[in-house]
Formats: structure tokens, sequence, C-alpha cells
């Protein structure tokens, strides 16, 4: 009975679901039953490779369901990075071969995306202006809704503008950008611009942060490109990418060369056992995006009013607003104060696995997130962010442990002088 007790008193809560989810078991038990029971080799005509290459089919399948797209749509990739590099590259590409002029201001591709993207965006498109590859413009997200301005994308636009980047919600804030819109107003310029010998112009969103806590479906947002990330949504970390029509009405050139596979869109021998998760782990969001979203919101909802009656008039919360949506797991807020920067408090908490904005930038801890910098929140408020996202499994008990933990942490730094 003690060590039942002492192991509650030490459990510990993780709240960092927008890093990374752990594999459901249903998602671990498919990867374990195909690597021992369909190792063979995808492209091989017998009887282990048929078996191998159905395993693909149906996984391919269920992704294609959970996005709501046709199944030739959708190619397999290592993961999100991979998909977003494919996606530039590709549009570059088809650009170069069919719009390269000899007018040097038409010459380069023209990309617009936001200054709060993911940086396997950010600087994906970055190393191409550097290569002299492309152009860019980022907009900036609006400090009253943390969203990018529609008009001010459309704007933007140029001749030479072949893509725009807007990624669906954002990992830090939770906000949901307006993609239906995005697309819309471009469509209706496209008419013109063929008229005038300009290019389609394609649009892509990385969806990495949304699939599995909101509705995700291509059709209804009429997007070009889509990105998937398994392993934020409970499924192994290989990803994959939406293209509609591949090749035919949206361009996709590989980044990789070899065998044939994905079509020549992806070569390499197939990651089956990942691919068979990634396929469960889209299904479980088929089954049950519903519940999943309404009880993430609930014990997310729960977190924000235990930290306002916990830290009366302390609290700012940096990706709530009246003029948006937020993905229902992700509460970005800052305990106001001058001796609560947010690693200070990390370094306080005994019980609560957090994180101060995404994970990929936490060698920068002292330094305040470009992210809610770039949403407009002042320094002081944003050294002071602490990026709480729950899970699926997420109890209102773990929120109060939770609570407890930063009470204990704020205390201690409050009366450490
Ligand atoms: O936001 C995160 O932690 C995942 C992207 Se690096």
């Amino acid at each position: 009975m003690a060590d039942a007790k002492e192991e509650i008193a030490n459990k510990t809560v993780y709240l960092d679901y927008n890093a990374t989810t752990p594999l459901s078991p249903s998602v671990l038990q498919i990867i374990n039953e195909t690597l021992r029971d369909a190792w063979g080799n995808p492209s091989s005509a017998h009887v282990s490779g048929k078996k191998a290459k159905e395993v693909i089919n149906v996984a391919r399948s269920r992704v294609a369901k959970m996005v709501g797209a046709r199944e030739g749509d959708i190619i397999f990739t290592s993961g999100g990075t991979e998909a977003n590099n494919t996606v530039f590259w590709s549009v570059v590409k088809h650009f170069n071969m069919f719009y390269k002029t000899n007018d040097s201001s038409k010459q380069l591709p023209h990309i617009i995306t936001a200054n709060i993207e993911h940086d396997s965006v950010t600087l994906a498109i970055e190393n191409f202006v550097k290569e002299g590859c492309c152009e860019k413009t980022v907009v900036g997200v609006s400090s009253t809704s943390g969203m990018v301005d529609v008009d001010r994308i459309i704007e933007e636009i140029k001749p030479n503008t072949c893509l725009v980047s807007i990624m669906m919600a954002n990992n830090e804030s939770g906000v949901i950008q307006p993609i239906n819109e995005i697309v819309s107003k471009i469509r209706k310029l496209q008419c013109s611009r063929d008229e005038s010998g300009y290019p389609k112009i394609f649009v892509h969103t990385d969806a990495a942060q949304a699939i599995g806590k909101i509705n995700v479906d291509v059709s209804e947002l009429g997007i070009d490109y889509l990105t998937i990330v398994g392993h934020k949504f409970y499924g192994p970390r290989i990803g994959a990418l939406f293209v509609k029509s591949p090749a035919k009405d949206t361009p996709l050139h590989p980044l990789l060369f070899g065998g044939g596979q994905e079509r020549g869109f992806r070569p390499g021998t197939e990651n089956t056992g990942m691919i068979a998760g990634l396929g469960e782990a889209a299904q479980l969001v088929v089954d049950n995006l519903e519940t999943y979203s309404m009880h993430m919101r609930k014990v997310r909802d729960h977190l924000e009013k235990r930290l306002v009656e916990s830290f009366p008039n302390q609290i700012h919360f940096n990706g709530r607003f009246a003029t948006s949506e937020r993905i229902p797991n992700t509460c970005n807020f800052s305990i106001l104060g001058p001796d609560l920067q947010g690693f200070r408090v990390l370094s306080r908490l005994k019980r609560t696995q957090v994180s101060l904005g995404a994970a990929c930038h936490s060698d920068q801890q002292f330094a305040p997130s470009r992210i809610l910098l770039a949403m407009g929140i002042g320094n002081e408020i944003a050294c002071n962010a602490l990026r709480v996202s729950v899970g699926r499994e997420t109890s209102l008990n773990d929120i109060d442990i939770v609570l407890d933990d930063l009470q204990q942490a704020v205390s201690h730094l409050q009366n450490s002088h």
C-alpha cells in the first residue's frame, strides 16, 4: 500500500503533448505485429511482399479518410520536416520549369508565409532565398487575434507568387489560422492571373498541430498541400503529405532519387511498421475526434480556470483572443512578476512536465519565444510564458497536481529574496 501511495505522491504530469505524444496502445500493437508478420519488401512480387504492400494500402486509406482525401493524394514521408521541404522544392522547381522568363523581375518564384511558422517552414524558405532560388514575403499575425490578416496576404501577391504557406494552428499559442478564407480569396484571383499568364498560386498548410484536435478536411479547406505529422496525434515519428492530384493538378517533385516507391514521389523502401502505425493512429482520430477534442477542451479550460483562481490578477493568457479560436488542448500563459521568468518557474516544478515554447527552441530557454514576440506580446510577458498542452488522457486531477506544483514554485521564487 505504501508503494502505491508513494507512486501517486511522486507521479509527474506530462503536459507537453504539442511537443510529442506517446503511441496509443493499439498503434504500438499494430507496429509490433507488422514488424513481426509483414516484414517483406513491399516492392517484392512474392507473397511476403504482397502482404507488406497490403498493409501500406490499408494505412494509406486510413490516413486519407482522416483528412478527407483520396488515397492517391497521400504520400508517406519521414515526418513533417520532409513533407514541408518537399512542398517548397516542388513549387520552386515547377516555377522554373514553366515560368522562367527573360524578365529578371519574374525570374524567381515568390512564396508568402507567416512569422509564426515552424522552423521546417521558416528555415526551409529562408534557405531557398539564400540560395537565390526564390523570393519570400513574411506576413505578421495580428496582436488582437493571433491570426494572419488574409487581406494583407492578398495585397502581398505579385506576378511571380506561386505559393502561400500558412500553418493550420500554431504550436505555442494554439491559435487556428483562417486557411479556408485564404484559399477562397486566392482562388478568386486565379482567372485574372491565368489571363495574364501568371503562375497558379498553390496553398499549403502545415496541419501538424491541428490533426487529432480539430476537424481537418482537405476538401472543405480547398487546400493543395497539407502536412501530416504522426507523433502529434499518438502515432509514430513518420509523416505524410497530402497533395491534390500530385503531378497533375499540383506540382510534386521528389527530394530523393532511388527506387520507384510512392510512385517515385518519395523513393526508399517503405517503413511498413511505422506506416501501419500511422494508419492506426489515423483510424483512432476518425473514430474518436469529437471525444478527444471535447475532453481536451474540458481539461484545458479547467486549467485556465484554476490558474485565474490560484493567481488572481497575475495571469496573462498569450493565445486567448475574443476574435480567434484555439486548438482545444493548448494554453500559453505568463505568471506576471519580476522573479517569475518561465525558465525560473520551470526549474522549480517538481511534478510537472511543460515547456516554455516549441521543443525545437528549448536551447533558447532564457530568450522570450519568437512566436510570442511575433504576436506582439511584450518582452517581459513573453519571458514569463509557459506552454501547456494537454492530452487525451490528462485528467482534472492532473491539473490540480500541476496547479499545486505551480503555486509552490511561484511561492518559493517570490519569497527567495
Ligand atoms: O511545439 C513543439 O514543441 C513541437 C514543435 Se518543435
